[in-house]
C-alpha cells in the first residue's frame, strides 16, 4: 500500500495540556500515558481536529478509536473503491459502516477524506447510537451519514428491513471480539507484558454471541446473499490472530465469483487484519 498522504495542520488548534496527561517513563522521557482513558481520548480528539477538522465527544467508557488504526482501514476501502477515480465523475459512493460505536469513526474519516461518499452507520447498542448521532451533528455530515439503531427482530446483521430499498458499494466492520468475559480474562492473562495502552470498551464493544468468528460467519453468509446488487463488496477487521487464520482457511474454500483481498496492519498492541470480499 503507499504511504499515507500527509496532511498540513492548521495552526494554533490544539489548546489541550498535554502534560497532565502524559508521565515520565524509568528513562526519564516524557510520553503521553496511554493507559489514561483521558490522554487517549484527548489524543485522538486531537488527531482528528488538527488533521480533519473533525470534532469527536465520546463517553470514557467506551472505546476509543486510535486514529491510525481506523484511518488505514478507511484509506484501504478507498483504495479498493478506487474513490478518486469516482470523485472526478461525482458519482456518490454508499456504503454500510456495521457497529459504528460511539464515535461514528469510519464514516467520519470517510465522508471527510472524499466528498463523494455517504453512509449508513449502524450499531445495536442505543447509547452508542446517541453519540453517533451527535457526532454527524457536531462535524455537520447529517445530509452524508444517516446512523440508525438496528432494532430489527431479525438475527441478521445487515436486515433487509434496514437496508431498504438502497444498494451500497461497500460495507465496513469491526466487531466485538470475544464471546464472554472469561475469554476476555483468558486474552488477558496470555499476554506476558500489560498491555501498552488501555480499553475502555463497554460490554457490547467488546463481546458478541459466540465472539468475532460467529459474527464473521455470520456476515460471510449474508454477504452471498446481498452481493453483488444490494451490497457490492464485504469486508471486516479481525482483531484476533487464532480467528483470523481459521476463518482465513474457511474462506480459502473457493466460492464462485469471489475475490479475495487480504490487508495487515502491524498497529501496536493488536494485530488488525482485514478480509475483504469482493464479486
Ligand atoms: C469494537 S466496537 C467498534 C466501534 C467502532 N466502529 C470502532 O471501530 O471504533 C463494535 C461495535 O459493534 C456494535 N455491534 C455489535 N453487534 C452488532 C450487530 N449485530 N450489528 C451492528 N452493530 C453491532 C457494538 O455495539 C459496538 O458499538
Amino acid at each position: 500500500m503507499p504511504p499515507l498522504p500527509i496532511y498540513r495542520p492548521p495552526e494554533n488548534l490544539l489548546q489541550v495540556d498535554f502534560v497532565q496527561l502524559s508521565k515520565q517513563t524509568r528513562n526519564s522521557v516524557w510520553t503521553i500515558d496511554f493507559r489514561n482513558p483521558k490522554a487517549l481520548r484527548e489524543l485522538s480528539a486531537a488527531i482528528l481536529w488538527i488533521h480533519f477538522q473533525l470534532r469527536l465527544e465520546v463517553p470514557l467508557d467506551s472505546l476509543l478509536p486510535p486514529i491510525p488504526n481506523r484511518l488505514g482501514y478507511v484509506y484501504w476501502t478507498e483504495q479498493l473503491s478506487n474513490h478518486q477515480a469516482l470523485a472526478t465523475l461525482s458519482e456518490t459512493v454508499h456504503a454500510i459502516d456495521i457497529g459504528t460505536g460511539a464515535s461514528c469513526i469510519y464514516p467520519l474519516l470517510a465522508c471527510k477524506r472524499k466528498k463523494n461518499v455517504n453512509f449508513l452507520a449502524l450499531d445495536i447498542d442505543a447509547r452508542q447510537v446517541e453519540y453517533a448521532i451527535e457526532n454527524v451533528a457536531r462535524n455537520g455530515l447529517e445530509k452524508r451519514i444517516s446512523v440508525i439503531l438496528n432494532e430489527s427482530t431479525s438475527a441478521a446483521i445487515l436486515p433487509l428491513d434496514i437496508l431498504g430499498s438502497n444498494s451500497f458499494r461497500f460495507c465496513m466492520c469491526n466487531p466485538p471480539f470475544y464471546k464472554n468475559a472469561t475469554e476476555i480474562r483468558l486474552s488477558r492473562a496470555q499476554k506476558s507484558d500489560l498491555p501498552s495502552q488501555t480499553c475502555t470498551g463497554r460490554k457490547t464493544e467488546m463481546m458478541t454471541a459466540g465472539g468475532e468468528l460467529a459474527f464473521l460467519r455470520q456476515l460471510w453468509k449474508e454477504s452471498l446473499e446481498l452481493s453483488p446488487h444490494k451490497v457490492e463488496w464485504f469486508s471486516s477487521l479481525v482483531g484476533r490472530k487464532e480467528d483470523y487464520l481459521i476463518f482465513l482457511r474457511e474462506l480459502e474454500q473457493p466460492v464462485e465469483g469471489v475475490e479475495l483481498d487480504l490487508m495487515q496492519q502491524q498497529v501496536a498492541p493488536i494485530l488488525a487484519q482485514t478480509i475483504v470480499s469482493r464479486y
